[in-house]
């Protein structure tokens, strides 16, 4: 199996360019099934997830050419199944983003239907009510979910429970090609989502208001296959920034490839934090702050502080003069990195969706495990400031949706390395 090995204590310095985002890569991955013909994505990050999805695409019929490492060429003309097969579903849950543009240009789907996974329940009850206001059927069975429109999808109002993300992208994508028009109320607004409505309207279709809460979409007869580029990674970007906010030395970590209002409130609660960051062009330069403000951080829907960061902020929490309460409100179960970074040396008591952060003066190398995929990256960032070693296993997870995460930090002068070790179940 492979580890991540880190020696603790080296400052870094120099410039990151981020890739391009995983979140959006995969919807747009999928998007290219609504418009038959080549479309070409550029700046896609070469990680597992968009792997995955490539996969999925390809058992349905579409061929995929690797232009350079990341521009792909999909074509979708010839696609001829509409199922996500369990072994990919079950690989990556992102692979039910198929099901929208599926049933908008097939009118069916077949879609094994997602387990819980390690950060909860994680549902996609909202997905299925809101696709059925459009007139899509559905049926389950022997673990699949059958999706049917066979007298095609019409455009109507929905009104979203909660703003989720998954199921704002599946609206909009089986929307475009509704008859008539499909206003989604109280829609996820994530950065992610504009980027593929940008690329659906580059593609003929015609939506409106993507990332506001209300968003329209007025269906269109056919969509043609464009040249799009993927927006740049706003949480790798938060990533790196924690990293330089503990060991960048006194010129800064330049992060670039993104777009700072992207993570305004990141930015923000880092800097009440005590940390300096300035914007520069297409991204920020951070600099080690010299003691830590504790700061109360609570995760929402965007522009509400990320889920997808919450790991990384307990990281420089843990090291704050003082307490800090992080409370996690869009997954039930994405603590478990806690008790990780208890393994070495933090102080965090969770409660339910609470986790109350006590500051230490500092970590000890240890070996831990990658809980999820930003569990694993936060482990390795706390190892740039412990004491000695620490090793993480399990950083698949990592490898899901970091593009080249030890050879960037290493860029920086990071002491990191990965490492083939016997698997201990071997022994
Ligand atoms: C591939 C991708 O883009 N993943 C992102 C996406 O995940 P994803 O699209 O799965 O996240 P959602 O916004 O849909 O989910 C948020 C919450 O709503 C619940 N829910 C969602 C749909 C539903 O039908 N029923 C239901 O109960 C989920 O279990 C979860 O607790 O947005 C999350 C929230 O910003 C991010 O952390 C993920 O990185
Ligand atoms: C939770 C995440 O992704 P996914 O929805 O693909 O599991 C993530 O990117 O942190």
């Amino acid at each position: 199996m492979d580890i991540i090995r880190v020696e603790g204590g080296h400052l870094i310095s120099g410039t990151v360019v981020v890739s391009g985002a995983k979140n959006s890569a995969l919807k747009l991955m999928a998007a290219t099934l609504l418009a038959p013909g080549a479309t070409t994505l550029e700046n896609v990050p070469n990680i597992s997830d968009v792997h995955v999805m490539g996969k999925v695409l390809k058992r349905m019929g579409a061929t995929i050419d690797v232009l350079d490492e990341h521009t792909l060429r999909i074509d979708t003309s010839a696609v001829s199944s509409w199922e996500a097969p369990y072994d990919l579903v079950a690989k990556m849950r992102a692979s039910t983003a198929v099901m929208g543009p599926l049933l908008g240009r097939f009118g069916c789907a077949k879609i094994a239907m997602p387990g819980g996974c390690n950060l909860g329940a994680r549902k996609i009850d909202m997905h299925i009510l809101g696709l059925g206001a459009l007139g899509v059927q559905f049926d389950t069975d022997h673990g699949y979910i059958h999706a049917d429109a066979p007298e095609g999808l019409t455009g109507t109002a929905v009104t979203l429970e909660f703003a989720s993300v998954g199921a704002t992208e599946n609206l909009i994508m089986a929307a475009v090609k509704a008859k008539g028009t499909t206003v989604i109320d109280n829609a996820a607004r994530e950065p992610e989502i504009v980027d593929l409505a940008n690329m659906l309207n580059e593609m003929g279709a015609r939506i409106t208001g993507a990332g506001t809460p209300v968003v329209q979409i007025e269906g269109v007869e056919e969509l043609h296959p464009v040249t799009h580029r993927v927006v740049g990674d706003r949480i790798e970007a938060g990533t790196f920034i924690t990293a330089a906010a503990l060991m960048a030395d006194e010129s800064g970590v330049e992060v670039t490839g993104f777009n700072p209002i992207n993570l305004g409130m990141v930015i923000k609660k880092l800097e009440l934090m005590g940390v300096r960051i300035d914007r520069i062009e297409n991204g920020v330069r951070a600099y080690r702050a010299d003691h830590i403000e504790p700061v109360d951080i609570q995760t929402l829907p965007f522009p509400g502080f990320p889920t997808d960061m919450q790991a990384q902020i307990m990281v420089l929490s843990a090291l704050a003069d003082g307490n800090s309460i992080i409370t996690e409100n869009i997954f039930e179960n994405r603590f478990m990195f806690a008790s990780e970074l208890v393994r070495m040396g933090a102080d965090i008591r969770v409660e339910s969706h609470h986790a109350m952060v006590h500051g230490v003066d500092g970590f000890s190398g240890a070996q831990v495990t990658s809980p999820d995929l930003r569990g694993g990256a936060a482990l390795v960032v706390a190892g740039l400031i412990a004491e000695g070693y620490t090793e993480v296993s399990a950083i698949h997870h990592i490898d899901r949706g970091y593009e080249r995460f030890v050879e960037k930090l290493c860029s920086l002068g990071a002491h990191v390395e990965r490492l083939s070790v016997p698997d201990p179940i071997d022994d």
